[in-house]
């Protein structure tokens, strides 16, 4: 009895699993407002244009009955039947390719679910503009993109080759990297180099890697704050690329270990994504778990409402060593293979990439997998096989987004590139789908409470129950995603409907796998909630009376098995 008792009291909060919480707000109805119709949005690819946005249709049950939906996948849906919706996010960077309102609305309909803000590149200006577009255009076209702003960190790299888009190092050419400041522009075949330490820190004979190996200088000589190489292996030098410096075949770390992972810099870029209401902040180059709780007891401090998901990049030595503490304290992590790729040899990438997306879903974090997944797409219009495979390898390990780096931020064919990840997760999902190729996972226990431990178990059973009798959908109704989250840690067969009144959480489950967030407000009250869902989707097309659903509330904590009437 007291068992049936504690399932019927709604759930604690449970504070070591501060993932996508937000703070209790007793339920109030969402005030009414007019909503602008949106104009027809310009549609690539095979989908129908998504012509209802934002609007809220209340399919005749009153008004109060609003339900946000983004357009895209309302589209994706009608057109493909729901079973078949993408589960695999996409994340792309934005740069000079992507800023514009109309090609940033390009990469939503193509299927965008969250905007990346890289900072080390351009300035607080031009990445406020880029967020608002966004909000803009969720506002008034019915997107639901996140936005995720990436630090800088204390990385070495150089310059911005006083405004040059490249430079091109030739085998056996003297360059000579300086931390000198120059009135550009820079005298030929310099670079600048962000860090002052550097020229005392290489020694003659170090090799200086650029972006982890796309070049290599040799150090000859060093006079003063100039430190004079020899090119080896030419090639492209980009704008404030990545360098690290190797010795007798190891990285030299020793000054990287003293440099704080979120530097001066990045803690005003942080304060501007806090006065921007990012959804996501991507911390490059973590070392330890302490750096991720003192950047979340300082965003606590500073927006309650409006609560900000921490990202760990993984991509250095140290954040390998100490991964599950890491991923433990972040909201999600990153697979930041470009500069992990110059850290360990680049054959142990690939198995790193495995260990962490299955640490990640294992722990009910959110993974995404970056970097040169379609590097080849900055210039040409096709992917070649091997990215086709790797993005497909990336696909069946089950990993939450993807994410474009140069192929959207400056590459020619940013559209095509979303398009090319969009349909190869759609066929390999589908084909590992009816293939049954996925083994059980084994999921442990991660719950802190009992009231945790029973949305656990009941996510579990029915992510089972839904494989099992083979419904159309998971429907789940949440106020902080968490039982959502629970559910798409055991990717179902069948996409889940997640239910949440809050947008902001409705932005950050954009993240993760399999989830179509919508924004409701709804009751304790299930019977009553599930009516007016059924009503409100149906009327637009959305479901079918007879498809079979089964419903789960972290209110109630209850789980229903039902027909759409
Ligand atoms: N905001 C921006 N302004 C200008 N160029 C950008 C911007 N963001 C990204 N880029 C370009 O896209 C490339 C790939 O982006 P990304 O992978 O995020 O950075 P990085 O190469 O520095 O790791 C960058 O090297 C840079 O040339
Ligand atoms: C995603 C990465 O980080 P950034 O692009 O900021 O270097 C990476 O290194 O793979
Ligand atoms: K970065
Ligand atoms: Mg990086």
């Amino acid at each position: 009895m007291a068992q049936a008792l504690r399932l019927l009291s709604p759930p604690t909060t449970n504070p070591s699993i501060p993932k996508f919480s937000v703070p209790a707000t007793p339920w109030r109805p969402l005030p009414s407002f007019p909503r602008r119709r949106p104009r027809a949005l310009r549609v690539s690819a095979s989908l129908p244009p998504p012509d209802l946005g934002l609007i809220s249709s209340d399919g005749g049950v009153g008004a109060g009955a609003a339900i946000d939906v983004d357009a895209v996948t309302e589209a994706e849906m009608k057109e493909n039947g729901f079973r078949s919706t993408r589960r695999t996010k996409l994340v792309c960077t934005i740069g000079p390719a992507t800023c514009s309102a109309e090609q940033l609305e390009a990469l939503a309909v193509g299927g965008m679910n969250v905007a990346r803000v890289n900072m080390c590149h351009g300035s607080r200006e031009w990445h406020r503009q880029v967020i608002r577009q966004v909000r803009r255009l969720n506002e008034e076209k019915g997107f639901a993109v996140a936005v995720m702003m990436d630090t800088e960190g204390s990385e070495i790299h150089m310059g911005d080759l006083g405004g040059a888009a490249s430079a091109k190092a030739e085998d056996g050419e003297i360059w000579t990297f300086s931390v000198r400041a120059f009135n550009s522009p820079l005298p030929e075949r310099t670079i600048n180099v962000n860090y002052d330490g550097f020229a005392e820190d290489v020694k003659v004979g170090d090799e200086l890697l650029v972006d982890g190996g796309m070049v290599r200088f040799e150090v000859i000589e060093k006079i003063g704050p100039d430190v004079k190489c020899r090119c080896n292996d030419p090639g492209l030098l980009l704008p404030r690329a990545n360098l690290s410096f190797w010795r007798n075949g190891r990285l030299v770390q020793e000054r990287n270990a003293m440099l704080p992972t979120i530097s001066s810099k990045d803690w005003l870029d942080i304060d501007f994504g806090i006065s921007e209401g990012v959804d996501f902040i991507a911390v490059s180059f973590v070392k330890s778990a302490e750096v991720i709780n003192h950047l979340k007891s300082y965003i606590a401090a500073r927006c309650r409402d409006n609560e900000i998901a921490i990202i760990a990049k993984i991509e250095s030595i140290d954040s390998l060593k100490n991964l599950e503490d890491i991923v433990l304290a972040s909201d999600g992590a990153m697979v930041a293979r470009g500069d992990m790729g110059a850290q360990i040899p680049l054959e142990e990438v690939p198995s790193a990439q495995q260990k962490i997306v299955k640490l990640c879903r294992q722990l009910n974090k959110p993974v995404i997998v970056a970097s040169q997944l379609l590097e080849s797409m900055i210039e040409y219009p096709t992917p070649t096989r091997a990215e086709v495979a790797d993005v497909s390898e990336a696909v069946k390990q089950r990993a939450d987004a993807l994410m474009l780096s140069g192929e959207s931020a400056m590459g020619q064919y940013p559209e095509k590139a979303l398009t090319v990840l969009r349909s190869v997760s759609l066929r390999i999902e589908r084909w590992w789908r009816e293939e049954k190729h996925h083994e059980a996972m084994e999921l442990p226990d991660i719950a802190s409470s009992f009231s945790d431990k029973i949305s656990e178990e009941i996510c579990n059973s029915a992510a089972k129950m839904a494989n099992n009798l083979g419904v159309d959908a998971l429907f789940v109704f949440t106020r902080t995603g968490h039982m959502a989250s629970l559910l798409s840690r055991c990717r179902p067969d069948c996409p889940v409907f997640a239910f949440t009144s809050s947008t902001s959480v409705r932005r950050r489950l954009n993240l993760l796998w399999g989830l179509i967030p919508f924004r409701l407000s709804f009751s304790g009250d299930m019977e009553s909630n599930l009516n007016r869902t059924f009503s409100l989707l149906k009327a637009r097309g959305m479901i079918q009376s007879g498809d079979l659903v089964i419903a789960l509330s972290d209110t109630l904590q209850s789980i229903q098995v039902m027909n759409v009437p």
